[in-house]
C-alpha cells in the first residue's frame, strides 16, 4: 500500500521543503499585520502573502549563494540538500530529468558518458520527438547519483551547446510548488503558526495590555506550547489564585444558562464532565484529564497552543482528532469577554461537544477538507467553521438551542443569539462559505443546522465540489493522512471495510437469532 511511510523520499522531500520555507513563531508579529478589523479571512489571506514571500526571498538568497539567477525552485531544493553536511553532499538521490536535444547525432552518448563519470547510474529513459521549435528531440531521463555530482551535471548540461533546455523535476514526483500538509499527527510540530495581533503585547484593546505582571504570565503559559513536541506529555499547570476565580465566575453563568440554551449533545457531555469532576468550580481543568477524557469518547486530543493559530495550522490539525487549545486564562478584568481565544473559551465551549461522536466527526471533515486546499478555499472553510463550530445554532423539537463554542463560552452572546434581534438563516454551506463576519461585536447573523447529521451530510456534499484532484483519509491505526490516489490503497480500504460489513452483518444475524 502506498503510504507515507512507504513514500519515504517524497515525505521528506516535503518536510523539508516545509522547514526550508518556514516562518519562526507567527505570521504577524515579524510581517506587520496590516489589518485593523479582525477578521480571519483576512488573516488566512494574510498568511498565504507571508508565506509567499517568505519562499521568494529563501529562493533569493540562495540563488545568490550559489551565484546563478537561474536556478529553478528545484535546483535551490537540491542545492540546500546538499549543504547540510558531508554526509548529505554526497547521499545519492534519484532524479528525473528532461533535456532538450537540438540534435539527436552524438549528443545523447556524450551526455550519457558524463553522466557515466559522475558515477550515477540511469535507471530509465525515455525519448520522443520534441515540440519546441529548434530541438529534434527530447528525453527523459531519470538517474541515480549524488547529490553534489548532479548538481555538477546540471551546470555542465547547461554549458553544452548541444542543449536547448535542462530542467530537473522534482524528485519522486513532489512538486515543491504544492501546498505541504502533515501526514502524521507528529507532523503537527510544523503546525503552530499564530496570529499575533491580539496579544497583550499587541493590542491595546487587549484588558490585560497595560498589566506587567498578566503578560508575563501569559508569556510564561505560550513557551510551554512553544517548546511542546509530539508524544511529549501535556504540560500540568499550576493555576493561581486569580486565574481560578475568573474560571469559577465563567463557570458559574454557563452553568444557568445550560439547562435553558444549550443543545441536548452539548449537556449530556457536560454532565458527564462534572460526573467526573473535571468541571467544577475551584479549579480550572487540566488539559491532560480533558485529553484522556475526550480519547475514551471520540478520540480526539490535545496539544498545547501558544495562542491563536492560523486558519492553515488549526484545521489541519482537526484531520487527525487533534485540537491545539490554548491553555492560559483570559484577564481578570474580563471574564466575559477576551479578544484571543483562551483555555476557558477552549474548555467550556469546544471540549464538550469534541466528546460527542457526530461532532466529532464533523470537526474532523472540515480538518480533512482543508489538507491541500487552495487559499480561497482555506477562507471558505474557516468561515464555515466561523458560523457552525464557533456560533452555530441548532434545532431541537421546534426550539432554538447553541452548540457554537464562542456563545457557549460567552454569554452575553449567548442572550444575544437566542434573542429575537439576529438574524437567523438557515445553514447551507455554499451560502454560508461565503457571507463575511468580523469578531469585534456579537454577529448580526446566525445559521441554523437541522441537525449535526444534516450539517455534516450537507457539507459533506459541499466539499465533494472542492478543488484537491484525490481524496484523503485518516487512517487510526497508524495516525497517518492517507491520500486515496493509487489502486493500492484503495483496495487495501475496500477490504478493510469488507471486513466491517461482514462483522455488521453477523451482528445482525445474532440479534435476530436471539428473538
Ligand atoms: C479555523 C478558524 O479560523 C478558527 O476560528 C480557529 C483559528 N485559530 C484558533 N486557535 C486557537 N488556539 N483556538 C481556536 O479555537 C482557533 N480557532
Ligand atoms: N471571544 C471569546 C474568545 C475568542 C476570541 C477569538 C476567537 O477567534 C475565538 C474565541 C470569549 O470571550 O470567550
Ligand atoms: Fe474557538
Amino acid at each position: 500500500m502506498k503510504t507515507p511511510e512507504s513514500n519515504n523520499m517524497g515525505v521528506h522531500a516535503a518536510k523539508k521543503n516545509r522547514e526550508m520555507f518556514a516562518i519562526k513563531k507567527s505570521y504577524s508579529i515579524e510581517n506587520g499585520y496590516p489589518s485593523r478589523r479582525r477578521s480571519l479571512v483576512d488573516d488566512a489571506r494574510f498568511e498565504s502573502l507571508v508565506v509567499r514571500q517568505t519562499k521568494q526571498s529563501v529562493l533569493e538568497e540562495a540563488r545568490q549563494r550559489c551565484n546563478d539567477a537561474g536556478l529553478t525552485e528545484e535546483e535551490v531544493f537540491l542545492a540546500n540538500a546538499a549543504a547540510e553536511n558531508k554526509e548529505a553532499e554526497t547521499a545519492v538521490q534519484r532524479a528525473g530529468l528532461v533535456l532538450r536535444l537540438r540534435e539527436s547525432g552524438g549528443s545523447l552518448s556524450r551526455i550519457l558518458k558524463t553522466v557515466e563519470n559522475l558515477k550515477g547510474t540511469v535507471v530509465q529513459l525515455e525519448s520522443r520527438p520534441s515540440k519546441t521549435p529548434g530541438c529534434q528531440l527530447d528525453i527523459l531521463v531519470t538517474l541515480d547519483m549524488a547529490r553534489s555530482s548532479l548538481l555538477q551535471l546540471l551546470r555542465s548540461l547547461r554549458q553544452s551547446g548541444a542543449l536547448a533546455g535542462v530542467t530537473l523535476l522534482s524528485e519522486n514526483k513532489v512538486d515543491a510548488k504544492e501546498a505541504w500538509f502533515p501526514r502524521h499527527a507528529r507532523d503537527l510540530d510544523n503546525c503552530n503558526h499564530l496570529m499575533t495581533k491580539y496579544e497583550p503585547e499587541l493590542d491595546m484593546n487587549h484588558p490585560g495590555f497595560a498589566d506587567k505582571a498578566y503578560r508575563e504570565r501569559r508569556k510564561q503559559i505560550a513557551n510551554i506550547a512553544f517548546s511542546y513536541k509530539y508524544g511529549d506529555p501535556i504540560p500540568h499547570i499550576d493555576y493561581n489564585d486569580d486565574e481560578i476565580s475568573t474560571w469559577t465566575s465563567v463557570f458559574k453563568t454557563v452553568v444557568d444558562l445550560l439547562p435553558k440554551h444549550a443543545c441536548a449533545e452539548y449537556n449530556r457531555v457536560f454532565q458527564l464532565l462534572q460526573d467526573e469532576g473535571i468541571f467544577r468550580e475551584g479549579a480550572i481543568p487540566q488539559l491532560k484529564d480533558m485529553s484522556d477524557f475526550l480519547q475514551r469518547h471520540t478520540g480526539f486530543t490535545l496539544r498545547p497552543a501558544a495562542g491563536l493559530l492560523t486558519a492553515r495550522d488549526f484545521l489541519a490539525s482537526l484531520a487527525f482528532r487533534v485540537f491545539q487549545s490554548t491553555q492560559y486564562v483570559r484577564h481578570p478584568t474580563s471574564p466575559f469577554h477576551t479578544p484571543e481565544p483562551d483555555c476557558i473559551h477552549e474548555l467550556l465551549g469546544h471540549m464538550p461537544l469534541l466528546a460527542d461522536p457526530s461532532f466529532a466527526q464533523f470537526s474532523q471533515e472540515i480538518g480533512l477538507a482543508s489538507l491541500g486546499a487552495s487559499d480561497a478555499e482555506i477562507e471558505k472553510l474557516s468561515t464555515v467553521y466561523w458560523f457552525t463550530v464557533e456560533f452555530g445554532l441548532c434545532k431541537e423539537g421546534g426550539v432554538v438551542k447553541a452548540y457554537g463554542a464562542g456563545l457557549l463560552s460567552a454569554y452575553g452572546e449567548l442572550l444575544h443569539a437566542v434573542s429575537d434581534k439576529p438574524e437567523r438563516r438557515p445553514f447551507e454551506p455554499a451560502s454560508t462559505a461565503l457571507q463575511p463576519y468580523q469578531d469585534q461585536e456579537y454577529q448580526p447573523i446566525y445559521y441554523v443546522a437541522e441537525s449535526f447529521e444534516d450539517a455534516k451530510e450537507k457539507f459533506r456534499k459541499w466539499v465533494a465540489g472542492m478543488s484537491r484532484p484525490y481524496e484523503v483519509r485518516f487512517n487510526p491505526h497508524t495516525q497517518c493522512v492517507e491520500v486515496l490516489d493509487s489502486v493500492a490503497g484503495l483496495e487495501n480500504l475496500m477490504s478493510q471495510l469488507h471486513l466491517e460489513m461482514m462483522h455488521l452483518q453477523n451482528a445482525v444475524n445474532k440479534i435476530k437469532a436471539g428473538f
